[in-house]
């Protein structure tokens, strides 16, 4: 395996940003993001009003069960989402960039990539199966304006190297030629390999087995070291966000519910589903049938209510305020967390505590 300091005195890399500002990890402020989808009952929303602030320099996770809004959080954040769904409301700044909901055309383009790289879920089904990686990587680079061509596939090899793979052949080869968990890694490659500041992975070791998931968790975590990157992680497997992500937000019904630093969101969760969900994780030394899966099931755009908490209907500290007002986000120290039942405990502790 190849590894290199890209520390002082180390040749630039090809695609060393060349916007002021985005020389360092960005922070990123989601706020008040509603994107929605068209649908035979009209256009519904798959997140609604989300506000979310990523610090720079972390790895944060989204985490939450299948159809939270996890992925169109993230394609929200390169201004992405794809007809039948658009961005209705909301902004998302990025340090460097400002709000990319207001990027267009070549702008847009020019910062994704170069600014902003990504890997998302169908990575591995999104290589052009004519062209080979090397041609598909010399593509991105000119599409970038990147000039030296050779820097810019030694990082390519170095990538796919330090990731298990042999680079040179790799490079020479077609999609069809490459495992899923090839791509994969592929397209990990491609979304570091223009030196971006901000990455986002959506399930980018879904395909991979124990070893090859561990040794990618393992290469994010020294790359997004190493390069000082924000990098966000979209996963639904709480083991990977333990292991990888410094903090982590919770997704229920296209709010973010719960968000804070990952070991105390998972060691003490305070928002019921965030409760819910980790006592689902069959633990590996215990008994599985100790595992208690969530009662009910998660909303689906049609069944989402439209005022009150996403929650309530699996929710255990259900109240009446619940039915007719949406709980709003509530910071404490680092941890936020959106629920009426949380809030309220919480005013009651600290009441009791100056009585
Ligand atoms: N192209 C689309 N058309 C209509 N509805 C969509 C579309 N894409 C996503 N949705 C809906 O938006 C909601 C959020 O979907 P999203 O894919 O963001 O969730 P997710 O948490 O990433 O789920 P998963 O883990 O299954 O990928 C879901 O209810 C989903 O059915």
């Amino acid at each position: 395996m190849t590894t290199t300091s890209h520390g002082a005195g180390a040749p630039p890399r090809p695609g060393s940003p060349a916007t002021p500002g985005l020389g360092t990890a960005p922070g990123v402020r989601v706020r008040d993001l509603t994107v929605v989808y068209k649908t035979p009952l009209g256009e519904l929303p798959a997140l609604g009003g989300v506000s979310l602030t990523i610090e720079p320099g972390t790895i944060t996770g989204i985490v939450g069960e299948s159809g939270s809004g996890k992925s169109t959080l993230a394609l929200s954040l390169l201004n992405a989402v794809q007809p039948p769904g658009r961005i209705k409301a909301g902004s998302v700044e990025i340090d460097g960039l400002g709000d990319v909901v207001e990027l267009r055309g070549d702008e847009l383009r020019r910062a994704r990539g170069r600014h902003l790289g990504y890997v998302f879920q169908a990575a591995q089904n999104s290589l052009n199966p004519l062209k080979t990686v090397g041609k598909q990587l010399l593509d991105l680079g000119r599409s970038h304006g990147v000039e030296d061509r050779s820097a810019l596939v030694r990082e390519a090899k170095e990538l796919l190297e330090r990731m298990g793979l042999d680079g040179a052949r790799v490079l020479d080869s077609h999609q069809h030629e490459l495992s899923g968990g090839m791509r994969q890694r592929v397209g990990i490659m491609l979304a570091l390999v223009l030196n971006a500041q901000l990455v986002i992975l959506d399930e980018p070791t879904t395909a991979l087995d124990m070893i090859t998931q561990a040794t990618i968790l393992r290469i994010v975590r020294e790359v997004h070291k190493e390069r000082g990157l924000t990098t966000v992680m979209v996963t639904h497997d709480i083991g990977v966000a333990a292991e990888l992500t410094d903090r982590l937000a919770v997704m229920y019904g296209g709010r973010v519910v719960e968000h804070g630093p990952t070991m105390e969101v998972l060691g003490t969760p305070r928002h019921p589903y965030t409760q819910g969900l980790i006592r689902a994780i069959p633990r590996l030394s215990g008994d599985i049938a100790e595992a208690q899966g969530l009662p009910g099931r998660p909303p689906t755009l049609g069944t989402l209510p439209v005022r009150g908490c996403v929650f309530r209907e699996r929710c255990p500290l259900r109240m009446d305020i619940c039915e007719t007002v949406e709980p709003p986000p509530v910071t404490h120290g680092e941890r936020t967390v959106a629920c009426h039942a949380v809030e309220r405990s919480h005013s009651t502790a600290e009441q009791e505590e100056y009585a």
